[in-house]
């Protein structure tokens, strides 16, 4: 039984790779609260006067998800709470919200950790991060085509796409809450090829195996279909 958290920038294929994923091992996928999110497209239209809320809307849906997916211990999580403060840090850092909004923040996810550390399961099994350059974020923030992200919708949005690359990799090297691994997301076409999707499966196949979270001879020959 596993719990596989995905990571990664905004547009680099975490839904995708979720849908697959959890299709080829059988379980449940959680999915981020992001069509139905009624703050998003708030923020979007006024980031410094919805930054906090949106943050506290993604990180309560995200206790959610993590607690229901520890204790189902079957699951695949489309961004997970590891990755919350990553967001709201890089907002802060650009000013989008007041110290008190910032203290509040911290001692509310300190507390919901805290919660987690006193649950059964404690962690996931693996963080699956997908690494993609700011071309690949670009291109395929234009091919899903959410008016609010795409960089003709607001002059800023460039300089922020670019900033929260930065932030991935120091956050990826002190993330410790599993074992983790990287897919390279701009060399490996998991959408548009089935070649490429194999090799991204047997990647995280083998870590788990290496991990002793599937049997050796674990193998599963179900062609997987999905539309890009
Ligand atoms: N590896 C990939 N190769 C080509 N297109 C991809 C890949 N991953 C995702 N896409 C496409 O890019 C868009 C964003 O993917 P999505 O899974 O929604 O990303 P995320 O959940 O990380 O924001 C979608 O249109 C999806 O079909
Ligand atoms: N300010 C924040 N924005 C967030 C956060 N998590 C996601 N998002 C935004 C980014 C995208 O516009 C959209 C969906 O993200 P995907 O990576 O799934 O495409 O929501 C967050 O924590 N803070």
């Amino acid at each position: 039984m596993t719990v596989i958290v995905l990571s990664g920038p905004i547009g680099a294929g975490k839904s995708s790779l979720t849908s697959i994923l959890s299709d080829y091992l059988g379980t449940r996928p959680f999915y981020e609260s992001v069509d139905d999110n009624p703050v998003l497209p708030l923020f979007y239209a006024d980031p410094k006067k919805y930054a906090f809320l949106l943050q506290v809307y993604f990180l309560n849906t995200r206790f959610h998800s993590i607690k229901a997916a520890l204790s189902e211990d079957n699951n695949v999580l489309d961004r997970s709470i590891y990755e919350d403060a990553l967001f709201f840090q890089m907002n802060a850092d650009i000013g989008r919200a007041t110290s008190e909004e910032v203290d509040t923040y911290y001692e509310l996810l300190h507390n919901m950790m805290g919660e987690l550390s006193r649950m059964p399961k404690k962690n996931p099994d693996l963080l699956v991060h997908i690494d993609v350059s700011y071309d690949t974020m670009i291109k395929r923030i234009k091919k899903r085509g959410r008016p609010y992200e795409q960089l003709s919708y607001d002059s800023t949005l460039e300089d922020y796409y670019k900033r929260l690359l930065e932030y991935y990799k120091p956050w990826y090297e002190k993330y410790d809450y599993s074992p983790k691994m990287t897919i390279d997301g701009d060399e490996l076409d998991f959408m548009a090829s089935e070649h490429d999707r194999q090799i991204v499966l047997d990647q995280i196949t083998a870590k788990l195996k290496e991990m002793g979270k599937l049997p050796e001879d674990w193998d599963k020959t179900t062609d997987i279909r999905i539309e890009a």
